[in-house]
């Protein structure tokens, strides 16, 4: 609210007392009288208007009684109805579900649309025209003027518009770097990151290669593919072709692990003497994982697979990339006249790998020559390839939130002063049995007739971290939230928590992401945990088991019916604390035989590890009595005074940890 600096200025109830009873008559407020009254019940004092004051002094008291004052009042206009009413409308809105640092559907729609307005105003400086009699002052010269005026365009554009952008690079000598690659390559590969391409790529870049020289060629590299699954590349894929860019899937990841293992299998065959049958084929067969990947086929998938689709989806070998890079190469191309392969991208996504794996796949031995200039790197990967690796660079975009710059890795985590924006983020996008999969973690939401959402708060998910790593505040004890955050968003840069953005057109982003979250994304050390306690159990645990947040009931739904119900019984004896208050924290074999427990009933329920089945896993894991949590009865909470403690942080849990009346 915005205080009125001067009296005359009092706002709205100045406005209407002026409208009804014009200049002057303000004064006949002075004629009322405030007395004391005596309340007999409870022999109390208070003060009120007196009733038999002028009529029009009872819409004084609307705008001018105090909260309490209006609550009694209205209370005795309205008597019983009154209660009834508001307890008909009440809702709750908790003000820890609306993050101020994050935008409303309505807000983000407006912002997007200031976007799609002043897209053509996101442009990468030009170097100016120059020829072969400039001298080199007067070049220097012409290109700090020119990036001044860049500089100036776009600071008015954050000004006026009102619009956040990327910190985008104002260092002239890094765009330099950026001018000198792009004027000496046949094709500028641009590198993105696979979990969202759009944000990560520069339109006018391209644009640019194309002023520079029409022959030039553009590609769009998506990088760290193997974080999407097969039907996030098909949708992003008719995206991209729809709106004619030219693309294709990589992962550095995955081919340096087929390299690796292609190494590994030609050096037992060596040694092993095998015969030619026994070996890998001569360009290299994919690599277990690379092929699981890829196993994703359109027909798998229950598409067509005509070639053209497959080659759209399809994440590239290092071979496969060399060769579309060749694809580029002048007709003139050979010894002489190499091909030229310009690399940029933003920090981070993944150009160092990209190289790695091209120079571990040419088996050659690489120069890393130094070019003409100090800075970027000029690499002879093959008689016919010349890479130009730039330096990583921001290119100018725009972005919703500082939030969604931290989580894209684009604003630095570790300076980070406001967390609560980017960590709600990563608790809205990432399903909450993944959450708890992955960190061994039970997060305490609010209960959905308590005005729960069913998603946790970016707190909620931070003070279960906190409370389970043993981070708390000094003082008072609380679960360190803060230091919480910086582990939590660094997992989501990385890419431990997965999440991809849709193309646009596609809305349900919850639903884009689903299939993402299965067995095999979770760490190897949780994931090694799990199918443990499934090989002891002799039971086959299925890879695809969903981690999404549609395998919790939060509706008093069983997954698994009375199979289900019968093993929980058993599992819940595994259990040997009594009436849900536990005096010593678990130990190991009680946590093994929970696992036990929890594998066996994810097993009779179906091979799907339901979202309660896990939770009830964890929660043996974390010390707490399975009995302690509400599960399957929709109400997704601990009972009040559980006091178990993990053994691990017992020195820093505080008592009453895990107390519903923390949320
Ligand atoms: N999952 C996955 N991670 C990748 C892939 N490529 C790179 N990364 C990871 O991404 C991070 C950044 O990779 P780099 O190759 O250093 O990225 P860069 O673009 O060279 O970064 P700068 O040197 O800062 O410009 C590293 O942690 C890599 O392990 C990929 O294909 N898949």
């Amino acid at each position: 609210m915005v205080l009125a600096k001067s009296k005359k200025n009092v706002g709205l109830g100045n406005t209407l007392m002026k409208d009804r009873f014009g200049k002057g008559k303000g004064s006949d407020m002075r004629r009322v009288k405030a007395i004391t009254r005596i309340d007999h019940t409870t022999g109390q004092a208070y003060i009120t208007n007196d009733r038999e004051e002028a009529g029009w002094v009872k819409m004084r008291s609307v705008t001018e009684q105090g909260a309490l004052d209006e609550f009694l009042a209205t209370a005795e206009l309205a008597g019983t109805d009154f209660t009834a009413e508001k307890m008909n409308n009440v809702k709750i809105i908790h003000s820890d579900q609306i993050n101020p640092y994050l935008l409303s559907a309505a807000e983000e729609k407006v912002v997007l649309g200031k976007h799609k307005e002043h897209k053509a105003r996101l442009t990468v400086p030009r170097r100016p025209k120059w020829n072969a009699s400039t001298t080199r002052e007067e070049l220097d010269r012409l290109e700090r003027e020119s990036f001044l005026e860049w500089r100036k365009g776009l600071a008015e554009l954050q000004e006026t518009q009102d619009l956040l952008m990327t910190p985008f690079e104002r260092n002239i000598e890094v765009w330099r770097q950026l001018w000198r690659v792009i004027e000496r390559s046949d094709v500028v590969v641009q590198i993105v990151d696979a979990r969202n391409p759009l944000m990560f790529r520069s339109e006018d870049l391209e644009a640019y290669v194309k002023d520079v020289d029409p022959k030039k060629h553009n590609l769009l590299l998506i990088n760290k593919a193997d974080m999407m699954t097969y039907k996030q590349r098909k949708a992003w894929a008719n995206y991209l072709k729809g709106a004619g860019i030219s693309y294709r899937f990589f992962s550095a990841h995955l081919a340096k692990q087929m390299l690796e293992e292609q190494e590994d299998s030609e050096s037992d065959m060596e040694s092993e003497e095998a015969g030619p049958e026994a070996g890998p084929s001569e360009n290299g067969a994919p690599a277990q994982d690379t092929a699981d990947r890829q196993d994703e086929t359109p027909e798998e998938d229950g598409t067509t697979q005509d070639g053209d689709s497959e080659a759209d989806t399809r994440i590239l070998t290092v071979d496969e990339l060399e060769k579309m890079l060749l694809s580029y190469a002048p007709p003139d191309v050979g010894p002489e006249r190499k091909l030229q392969v310009g690399l940029v991208g933003y920090p981070n996504v993944g150009k160092s790998s990209t190289i790695n794996a091209l120079i571990g796949a040419t088996k050659v031995s690489v120069s890393a020559t130094p070019g003409k200039t100090k800075h970027f790197q000029t690499i002879h990967l093959s008689d016919k390839v010349i890479l130009c690796d730039c330096p990583g660079l921001v290119f100018p975009n725009f972005a919703s939130t500082k939030a969604e710059l931290v989580c894209n890795g684009v604003l630095p985590i570790d300076q980070l002063r406001e967390y609560s924006g980017p960590a709600t983020l990563v608790a809205r996008r990432i399903p909450q049995p993944f959450l708890e999969a992955v960190y061994g973690i039970q997060i305490r939401t609010r209960p959905l007739e308590e005005g729960g959402t069913g998603i946790p708060t970016g707190e909620e998910l931070l003070r279960a971290y906190a409370r389970h790593r043993g981070f708390m505040t000094q003082g008072l004890g609380q679960p360190d939230a803060s230091r919480a955050a910086r582990y939590v968003l660094k997992d989501y840069v990385s890419g431990k928590l997965p999440y991809v953005e849709p193309p646009p057109g596609v809305e349900d982003a919850r639903e884009f992401n689903r299939e993402l979250y299965d067995l095999t994304r979770l760490p190897a050390k949780r994931r090694a945990a799990l199918t443990a306690a499934m090989a002891e159990l002799s039971v086959e645990v299925d890879d695809d088991a969903s981690l999404s947040s549609d395998m919790i009931p939060l509706s008093g739904g069983r997954a698994g019916g009375d199979k289900s119900e019968k093993l929980d019984k058993a599992f819940f004896k595994a259990g040997q604390g009594s009436a849900g208050h536990l005096s010593m924290p678990f130990n190991f074999r009680y946590t093994q035989q929970g696992m036990e427990a929890a594998a066996a009933a994810a097993a009779a329920g179906g091979k799907q590890l339901s979202g309660r089945k896990l939770r009830a896993m964890i929660a043996l894991e974390q010390g707490i009595d399975p009995k302690e949590v509400q599960m399957g009865s929709g109400k997704k909470h601990f009972k009040g005074g559980a006091k178990a403690k993990r053994g691990k942080n017992r020195g820093n849990t505080q008592k009453g940890d895990v107390r519903d009346d923390e949320l």
